[in-house]
């Protein structure tokens, strides 16, 4: 043990076990949200090689690993979508749904779940659609 081990807290990211962890829950994430009738739709056009990249280093970044994320931001990436909340309400489901099956302990998820509050004005888009 060195005095760095003794003095660093341990990240979320390697709590659950790094990039695997995250590549795993990532690929759940994504068939849950593609077997979505709701949701499927997004994404007929998108090249989900690069998506389950980007998602994976901005998952990574948010559960405090190393920040490799070069995408667009969230805003850029989502306002041209005209995202319903409740679309918004039912992927963060899936991503806290995906990460307690995998085990994920329960004082992350309330942070994924917190970041998820912090992040939905960035990528819901209000006020243009009758109903919303
Ligand atoms: C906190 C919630 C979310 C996060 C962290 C997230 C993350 C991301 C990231 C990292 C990208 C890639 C950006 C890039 O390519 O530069 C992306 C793109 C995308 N997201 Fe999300 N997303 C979220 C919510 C949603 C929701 C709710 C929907 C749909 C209901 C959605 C649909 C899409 C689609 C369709 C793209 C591809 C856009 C394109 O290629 O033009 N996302 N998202």
């Amino acid at each position: 043990m060195t005095v760095t081990d003794a003095t660093t807290p341990v990240s979320h990211y390697e709590r659950i076990g790094g990039a695997s962890s995250v590549k795993a829950a990532v690929e759940l994430f994504y068939e849950k949200v593609l077997a979505d009738p709701e949701l499927a739709g997004y994404f007929t056009d998108v090249d989900m090689v690069g998506q389950r990249r980007h998602l994976a280093l901005m998952l990574t970044v948010v559960l405090g690993g190393p920040n490799e994320y070069a995408g667009r931001g969230l805003a850029e990436a989502h306002k041209p979508l005209n995202i319903p909340v409740a679309h918004y309400a039912k992927v963060g489901a899936h991503l806290i749904t995906t990460l307690t099956e995998l085990g994920v302990p329960a004082d992350v998820l309330a942070h994924v779940q917190a970041v998820l509050g912090e992040v939905q004005d960035q990528v819901v888009t209000t006020g243009n659609r009758p109903g919303v």
